[in-house]
């Protein structure tokens, strides 16, 4: 990272980007046209601020980048941020944005025949592998997770695994499935994240945005 080079903003695909659009321009930053077509194949975006570039990537790729600083500074869930961990990372904004739960999940059927308090070994599908380990490890249950990186619901009803932990916003995912809410791991919302050597290297810049952010946040 040099101090003349762009500074690289790298934003999630999908819903998360949809509920940022306002803060964007909020904070004074509009990007090229193409950024908002989806159909563009078009990975960096120029914005009206000359030292300022887009990227747009997958939701836990966003973390990657910004932790290994490719990129400067993102946005990302803090789901992503509790499964990775990077020290690398500093979160000083939560843009209030991207509410929803991390939960653990399973088929309605199965909270009668069990008692949680027996358990000792459990195997969970979820694209959370390390939160999930964490979590059940914390009261000695050794949890084996199989990996899956969408559609989680389904592996109960096909017998891949009799509980899953992943996000529920409205439960509908849940409910369409015949799952249960068992419990809950964390409250989830999107954050602004920093490479944390970016912020020694360009402090006045990096401090800017945050601040932008952060106003924009506070008046939302
Ligand atoms: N139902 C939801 N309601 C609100 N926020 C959500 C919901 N699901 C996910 N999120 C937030 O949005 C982020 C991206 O969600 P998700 O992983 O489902 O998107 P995606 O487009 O499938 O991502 P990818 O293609 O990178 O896997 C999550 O990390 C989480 O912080
Ligand atoms: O409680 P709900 O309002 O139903 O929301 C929860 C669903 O939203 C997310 O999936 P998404 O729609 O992003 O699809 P994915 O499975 O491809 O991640 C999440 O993984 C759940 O499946």
């Amino acid at each position: 990272m040099t101090a003349n080079e762009k500074l690289v903003l790298a934003l999630p695909k999908g819903r998360i980007l949809k509920e940022l659009a306002p803060l964007l321009s909020g904070a004074g930053i509009e990007p090229e046209a193409a950024f908002n077509d989806e159909s563009a194949r078009q990975l960096r975006f120029a914005t009206n601020h000359p030292n300022l570039e887009i990227v747009r990537v997958r939701s836990f790729d966003v973390a990657t980048f910004v932790a290994f600083g490719a990129a400067h500074f993102g946005v990302a869930g803090n789901d992503v941020l509790m499964e990775f961990d990077y020290p690398e990372l500093y979160a000083p904004v939560d843009l209030d944005i991207g509410h929803c739960r991390l939960s653990v999940a399973a088929p309605k059927e199965l909270l009668a025949e069990e008692d949680p308090a027996r358990w000792s070994h459990i195997r969970v599908a979820t694209k959370y592998p390390e939160i999930t380990r964490r979590h059940f490890a914390a009261r000695g249950v050794q949890a084996e997770c199989i990996k899956l990186n969408g559609a989680m619901e389904l592996a109960p009803n096909l017998g891949l695994c009799k509980r899953i932990v992943d996000l529920v916003s409205s439960g509908a995912t849940l409910r369409a499935n015949g799952l249960v809410e068992v419990e809950e791991i964390a409250q989830i919302t999107s954050r602004l994240i920093v490479n944390r050597a970016a912020l020694k290297t360009r402090p006045g810049e990096m401090n800017g945005w945050i601040d932008r952010f952060s106003e924009v946040a506070d008046a939302a």
